[in-house]
């Protein structure tokens, strides 16, 4: 069973608070934040006063994906806000090492992000310093767009480079997940399921948390 990450950032901005406390009452594992700075993706979302808000309102894990340059800036900030897992974007790291044991120093888990074009095998040789890959399934910077297919074929590496390394990270898919691809995924081994429009666009967002759940 997969654990189900809600992304907030298809959420009802005017009714946050609300929005907080159903995932709370939901079967949703984690709140899935995407922090976007407007250069590294062509949008802006929101940072550290939303997210130590929110933090009053949530014992769940704080899964935050940060789509920023230079995100090391700002690793102290994010976890007095309250962020448990901290995901960087490749792409946007010059000191990847660095900035993933700073994370974990820090004391949250470290993430890191791939863009759909960037490959799996790029992580060889941090493998042991990354708590959770995360598999971008549409290019970043907007929800609702279309999964892209190529996906599974980059879990199923992933799934081998963690084999034959040894190492425990999760794996994660974020964008475009749905009722159509949420139990193919899973099958190939994805462990976490970020979802915002399947989940914030639907008449019934506890039952559509549910069906991610129970998808196996
Ligand atoms: O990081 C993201 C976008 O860059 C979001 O987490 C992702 O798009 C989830 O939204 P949706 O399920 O609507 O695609
Ligand atoms: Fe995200």
């Amino acid at each position: 069973m997969p654990i189900v990450a809600p992304s907030l950032l298809s959420a009802d901005f005017t009714r946050l608070a609300d929005e907080a406390k159903m995932l709370n009452t939901s079967e949703a594992d984690w709140f899935h934040l995407d922090v976007m700075d407007g250069i590294f993706v062509p949008n802006l979302t929101f940072g550290m006063p939303i997210i130590s808000q929110l933090r009053k309102l949530s014992t769940k894990t704080f899964d935050v994906h940060l789509m920023i340059v230079q995100p090391e800036r700002y690793i102290e900030e994010f976890k007095k806000a309250g962020a448990d897992i901290l995901t960087v974007h490749y792409e946007a790291s010059t000191h990847l090492h660095r900035t993933l044991h700073a994370i974990r120093q820090a004391g949250m888990k470290a993430g890191v992000a791939l863009n759909p074009h960037t490959p799996v095998q790029l992580l060889e040789d941090v493998i042991e310093d990354i708590d959770l890959v995360c598999l971008m399934s549409v290019n970043p910077g907007f929800g609702g767009q279309k999964f892209i297919e190529n996906t599974y074929k980059k879990v199923l590496k992933l799934v081998d480079m963690r084999n034959d390394s040894q190492t425990n990270f999760l794996i994660e898919i974020d964008g475009g997940v749905n009722q159509l691809n949420a139990a193919k995924l899973t099958d190939a081994g994805a462990d976490v399921l970020v979802a915002g429009n399947f989940i914030f666009s639907s008449n019934n967002p506890i039952e559509t948390i549910k069906s991610l759940k129970y998808c196996r």
